[in-house]
């Protein structure tokens, strides 16, 4: 079974590094190409089996699985190149939320699943986000599922929620990174304690919480009620959180609805 991976940016090394350093796929079953060649080279000094395609076609004929890795406004042009090499024993997966199933599958005629990945895929957890398109074989969409365990907690999601949910766990750690900046900040404007001091303690206070998740000790409702002792600080914290939390998340959910439908429009495949 070989994987391509078109597009070594952000996600496509990402994808690369860590489906290899899991022990997801070996590196000799992978072949990657991108535009510029350095970005694909360099990948292949860290992994001396991966192979570096030449060319587009190159990648998409040798393949049994190719991602696409480039952003949505590059897909037409990729595609264009690649479709009349693509056949029906091959599987082309779009990680990108605004591009649908439905409108790759219109476009090429080999299977199609789309994978949204998180960069908390590089350190082998958080989710990735499955949806599988018509032509899609059993034994193919076991593969995909099985192999993106090795990085992550697969999650099937339906059409009309991919923004939702890939606000929450791709966009997710830029928005929570954000939050946590702003968090450091005023606590040093409020109390003077240093930068340096105020993100250590919140890093590790988010490993802690990350890791009291991922071991199922408590859920979000039993921390809040373990941790606000009655008469106590966090309530007088909580308090003042929902008094001053207004709309801030559903304005955020709403720039991004907004925004996802602006690129569907914008996507001409
Ligand atoms: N950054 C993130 O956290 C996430 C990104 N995504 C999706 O992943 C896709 C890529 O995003 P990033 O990796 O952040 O972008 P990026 O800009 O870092 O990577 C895109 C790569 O594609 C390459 N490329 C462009 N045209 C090409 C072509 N014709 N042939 C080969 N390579 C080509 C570029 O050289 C670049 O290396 C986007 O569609 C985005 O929506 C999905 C989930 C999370
Ligand atoms: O397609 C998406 O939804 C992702 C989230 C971050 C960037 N692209």
């Amino acid at each position: 079974m070989k994987w391509g991976i078109i597009g070594t940016g952000n996600m496509g090394s990402m994808l690369t590094t860590s489906l290899v350093k899991s022990g997801a796929v070996s590196a000799s079953d992978l072949i990657i190409y991108n535009r510029t060649a350095q970005k694909a080279l360099d990948l292949q000094k860290d992994e001396a089996e991966l192979t570096v395609a030449e060319n587009l076609k190159e990648v998409a004929k040798k393949s049994d699985i190719l991602f696409l890795c480039v952003k949505p406004h590059h897909y037409s042009q990729v595609l264009n190149e690649i479709k009349n090499e693509l056949t029906l024993n091959q599987c082309l997966v779009s990680i990108t939320s605004p591009v649908s199933v439905e409108d790759l599958e219109n476009k090429v005629s080999c299977q199609v699943a789309r994978i949204v990945p998180s960069i908390t895929n590089h350190a082998h957890a958080g989710v990735s986000l499955f949806t599988f398109g018509s032509r899609v074989t059993g034994s193919v969409k076991q593969n995909l599922w099985n192999t993106f365990e090795y990085i992550s907690k697969p999650s099937t999601i339906e059409e009309d929620h991919i923004r939702a949910a890939s606000d929450m766990v791709s966009c997710g750690p830029a928005f929570i990174s954000f939050l946590l900046k702003e968090w450091i900040e005023a606590a040093g404007e409020v109390t003077g304690i240093s930068e340096k001091k105020a993100t250590e303690l919140t890093e590790n206070m988010m490993i802690g919480l990350g890791s009291l998740l991922s071991k199922e000790i408590f859920t979000l409702d039993e921390l809040m009620e373990k941790v606000t002792v009655k008469g106590g600080v966090t309530g007088e914290g909580l308090k003042a959180l929902e008094a001053h939390i207004g709309s801030l998340f559903q304005e955020m959910f709403k720039a991004t609805q907004n925004k996802h439908k602006e690129d569907k429009i914008g996507i001409d495949l």
